[in-house]
């Protein structure tokens, strides 16, 4: 099956570049293969192929994730299409290399204007072995051009095992896949917005502030006053001040974020009525079931509590309820063996704050497996 893109027009031009690969992730050999078929033609095709459970799915990069990310990553490239071929219905490489030529034709054909027997077609590739088995099947308007892939040492075998390590070379779009996510959460008033910034600065991340305390600034409201609309505005402003990060020019592999929709769900479930619940409770579901963590940080109620003039004071009794209700919704939404409590209490609030950033680095370094520089 080819899908073509949706707002490109199809190639038009004598002698049309060719690329194709699985793309499980996409890196800058790649990019440089596409942007040589690009560069020496009047146009270039780029096909993302694979099928159910093949490598790229195996690590939740589908065929279809990997089609729509390179679509993204090439949105500002009009003369470059992408094109996707499935092998579902054929046998698997290397035994399908008869069917495969074929859907490789076809979809050639689907992607250009012209005449596909009048147009000239260069294929590249980095595998010998891609050449031989192509040439033995081609027409003769399209031929093979071999590559040297060792002049970019990379490949996507080795992304796939250690992205955090090539993280320079895999494409921006794609990073977002690799990205580890840690979430900093806690009732209010633990030190967690603080804890994030040092955290995220302490290996030079980016970072989400928490998007209730902007709004609320903002609208110059407190928590009492808070409706279902503003809750709403809540789940969508920090679900994109989290997304934002993760597309950060600085992420470098690991992004924190300040709560997410768990968190908010925690507190609208114990401050919104039922019927302000039963609205917010779609909404609450498509966000949560997009977000995906690598490591909760959750900070219990051992700090005292601050007036800052926006949280209601109130609160602070059912500080421990929320602190439940919060592991609880983790716990519902399959997070558990991700969640790392930081309980640690020193001699004073200072001593206090750096055993918990201690306890937050050590957990960074045994559940993202990285290794983390610190003060000894
Ligand atoms: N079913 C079949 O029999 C059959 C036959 C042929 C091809 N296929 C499919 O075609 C696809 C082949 O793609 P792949 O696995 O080679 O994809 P890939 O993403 O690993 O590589 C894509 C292309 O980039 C080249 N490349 C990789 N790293 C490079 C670097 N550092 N510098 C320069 N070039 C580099 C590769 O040699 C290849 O030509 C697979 O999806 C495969 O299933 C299937």
């Amino acid at each position: 099956m080819e899908i073509n893109n949706i707002s490109k027009r199809k190639l038009t031009g004598q002698h049309i570049g060719i690329t194709f690969g699985t793309f499980a992730p996409l890196h800058v050999g790649h990019q440089q293969l596409i942007y040589k078929s690009l560069m020496n033609h009047d146009a270039a095709l780029v096909i993302v192929s694979g099928s159910d459970g093949d490598r790229g799915d195996k690590i939740g990069l589908s065929l279809e994730k990997r089609f729509r990310y390179l679509r993204e990553a090439y949105n500002d490239e009009a003369n470059l299409r992408v094109a996707m071929l499935n092998e579902n219905d054929i046998p698997t490489y290397p035994q399908g290399w008869d069917e495969w030529t074929l859907h490789l034709l076809r979809s050639i054909a689907l992607n250009i204007e012209g005449v596909f027997e009048a147009t000239n077609f260069t294929i590249y590739v980095s595998e010998p072995e891609y050449q031989v088995e192509l040439e033995k099947r081609l027409p003769q308007n399209v031929q093979v051009a071999l590559q040297n892939r060792k002049s970019i040492a990379i490949s996507a075998t080795e992304i796939r095992e250690n992205p955090v390590r090539h993280w320079e070379k895999i494409n921006r779009v794609f990073r977002r896949h690799f990205t580890k996510k840690v979430i900093i959460a806690g009732s209010a008033s633990t030190g967690k917005s603080t804890l994030v910034r040092r955290l995220a600065r302490s290996i030079n991340a980016p970072f989400s502030e928490e998007y209730a305390r902007l709004y609320e600034e903002t609208a110059n409201i407190t928590d009492e006053e808070l409706t279902a609309s503003d809750y709403a505005n809540f789940i969508i402003g920090q679900s994109r001040a989290n997304y934002n990060e993760i597309c950060s020019p600085s992420n470098n592999g690991v992004t924190f974020f300040d709560t997410d929709a768990i968190v908010t769900k925690a507190y609208a479930d114990l401050y919104l009525s039922k019927t302000e619940n039963e609205q917010l409770n779609d909404l609450f579901d498509i966000t949560i079931a997009k977000e995906t963590f690598d490591l909760i940080l959750v900070i219990p109620p051992v700090t005292a509590y601050v007036d800052d003039g926006f949280r209601n004071m109130e609160w602070e009794n059912s500080r421990h309820d929320y602190h439940q209700k919060l592991m609880w919704y983790f716990k519902q939404y399959g997070f558990e063996d991700k969640i790392v409590l930081l309980d640690q209490e020193g001699q004073t609030p200072q001593e206090g704050f750096y055993l918990r950033y201690q306890q937050a680095v050590q957990a960074l370094e045994t559940h993202l497996n990285i290794k983390i520089e610190h003060l000894q």
